[in-house]
């Protein structure tokens, strides 16, 4: 069809209760409790086809209660890896040539059926995989995937629609190309939505991907796999390996027609994926995009002049949903002497009430953490805490395996504001905050500025306006995404468009129009109606 048709106006899509007694709770649980009584295959998607991967089995358990199994699951080798790659590259030729709008329709249809028949199967997969309360679950793998999906679309067009000026007698015009070669996603554990996210990007813009989501994550993406075939993704579009991911690097960033890489993850695994690709830049036929999204270690500075229970709630929100493991999440506080006062026992006692057991239970607020290295890292920044003399444990501090990996929300008051409490991204439950004099305010700028390698998100609480623009100055640089009198975390597609730069990443904002920009290599195509037939110029006489 070559009609120049405009996409559907996307609108946020809207966060469900799930209050007691509501129809949309039963049919949750429902679904839940059928997810927990299978024994998932969790497969390869090769070329539309379905294999268990050849290495090592890997069992798929629930955080909160590790006995048990949802699935199995296995490493991916090499040859699965080659095979991966083989099929991106068969079905490059078909996808890029469909038109913009037929590959729209797939992600369209893939939002539509989400947020209707299979909204309960991403949630309930993402509750007893990754311990998602139901409303964690629900902003993540319902509403934000919507998102993504629907506003990824409308910014595709957008994107098309940015063409050149032309002169008289001459039509120029971007050919907007997908990348030379095949995109490979690599996603992390914590979001469901980052890991749809992060091959389905790429594809709408035409490329054709290979996907390693995080083991952890291996039951809602599976069933993401699932809703795409639902939606008519055709095969070899994505391919789904799974495993750890080494085979991937070693495969698939050394293949030839590397193209780009989508990642999310932490720092450090970015930059061994960024020195993989160094060492084969020299066998690439292009420089590959690399779109990085890493670490935080998010700060809250309270000043005089803050709101205390909105501080407080905010800090409990920012620092606790999901048990501290968004990369947005507030790990970090810095609070002048005046205001504390006033929110410190109402932080330890709010703290000490938030209940965190299995999340099938829907009372609970929180779950329990990803697996047992969160829990052993988390262990021992806690017994580090405790015996630090420059800490004092307010809340928590306490953590215990036998069942689920738990780690209790945990506030540390630290005089020494350069310790590492206050500057590692410890990616659990653990809040540390530091108290400064009300006439430091300046000063407190400059440290939370300076004092962590990471720039991702960051929140101000001040009703002086004055507080507030100078620490909108002095943090320019120091969060992708700053927030006035609210958590950093929750953004949403669309609104707060998502991202941090220095430590934290390349600061692309996933679902916005600069993210897709990475996944074009437009070709610029000049036209001339009446092409000049004499060499000469009027300067010659
Ligand atoms: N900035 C953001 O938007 C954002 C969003 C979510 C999470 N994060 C960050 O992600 C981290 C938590 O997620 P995680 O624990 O899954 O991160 P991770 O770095 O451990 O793993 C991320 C992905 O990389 C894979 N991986 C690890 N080593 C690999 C290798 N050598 N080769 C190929 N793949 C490899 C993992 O299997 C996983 O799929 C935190 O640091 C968090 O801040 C950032
Ligand atoms: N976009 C999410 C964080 C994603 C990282 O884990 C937020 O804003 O809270």
């Amino acid at each position: 069809m070559d009609a120049v048709t405009s996409v559907p106006e996307p609108v946020n899509e809207a966060v469900r209760g799930y209050a007691p007694g509501t129809p949309e709770r039963e049919s949750l649980r429902r679904r839940v409790a059928e997810l927990e009584g299978e024994r998932h295959e969790l497969t390869m998607t090769v070329d539309g086809r379905r294999r268990m991967a050849g290495g090592d089995r890997i069992d798929v358990v629930q955080p909160h209660d590790h006995r048990h199994v949802l699935g199995v699951t296995a490493q991916a080798t090499a040859e699965d890896v080659a095979d991966a790659v083989r099929a991106a590259r068969r079905a490059a030729p078909g996808w890029r040539e469909l038109p913009f709008d037929e590959r729209a329709a797939v992600l369209l249809k893939a939002a539509d059926l989400l947020a209707g028949p299979w909204r309960d199967t991403l949630n309930a997969a993402t509750i007893l995989g990754q311990s998602k309360s139901v409303q964690q679950a629900e902003i993540d793998s319902a509403c934000e995937l919507i998102d993504f999906l629907r506003f990824n679309v409308h910014f595709g067009r957008r994107l098309l629609a940015e063409q050149p000026a032309s002169s008289a007698g001459v039509w120029n015009r971007f050919d907007h190309r997908p990348l030379d070669g095949f995109v490979v996603a690599i996603t992390p554990f914590n979001f469901t939505a980052i890991a749809g996210n992060l091959p389905l990007a790429p594809a709408l813009m035409g490329n054709t991907v290979v996907w390693k989501p995080s083991p952890t994550q291996q039951l809602a993406a599976h069933h993401t796999m699932r809703l795409l075939e639902a939606a008519g993704l055709p095969p070899g579009v994505v391919n789904l390996v799974t495993g750890d991911g080494r085979a991937v690097s070693e495969v698939a960033l050394a293949d030839p027609h590397f193209a780009g890489l989508h990642f999310t993850g932490s720092a450090a695994t970015f930059k061994a994926l960024w020195r993989t690709m160094a060492d084969h830049l020299d066998d690439y036929r292009s420089y590959p995009r690399v779109v990085g999204e890493t670490g935080g270690k998010d700060f809250v500075v309270a000043h005089p002049s803050a709101d205390p229970d909105a501080l407080v709630t905010a800090l409990v929100r920012g620092a606790f949903e999901y048990q501290g493991q968004k990369c947005s999440a507030a790990s970090r506080a810095y609070v002048a002497r005046s205001v504390w006062s006033v929110v410190r026992d109402r932080l330890v006692d709010v703290t000490n009430s938030l209940s965190y057991g299995d999340v099938t239970n829907f009372d609970h607020f929180g779950g329990a953490v990803i697996d047992a290295r969160a829990f052993a890292k988390h262990k021992a920044a806690l017994d580090a805490a405790h015996r630090a003399d420059t800490i004092e444990v307010l809340a928590g501090g306490t953590c215990d395996d036998e069942v689920g990996y738990f780690v209790r929300p945990t506030v540390l008051l630290g005089t020494d504001p350069r310790h590492e409490v206050f500057t590692t991204e410890y990616f659990g439950p653990i809040l540390s905050v530091h108290v400064y004099e009300d006439a430091d305010f300046a000063d407190v700028l400059d440290l939370v500025d300076t004092s962590t390698p990471y720039a991702l998100t960051g929140a101000v609480f001040a009703d002086d306006r004055a507080a507030v623009a100078q620490a909108g100055r002095a943090l320019r640089f120091a969060a992708g995404n700053f927030y006035v009198n609210d958590k950093p975390t929750g953004a949403v597609v669309g609104q707060q468009p998502f991202g941090g730069s220095r430590g934290s990443g390349t600061n692309d904002k996933a679902g916005s129009i600069f993210n897709l920009q990475r996944w074009i290599s437009p070709r610029s195509i000049k036209e001339t109606f009446v092409p000049a037939t004499d060499h000469g110029y009027p300067h010659q006489g």
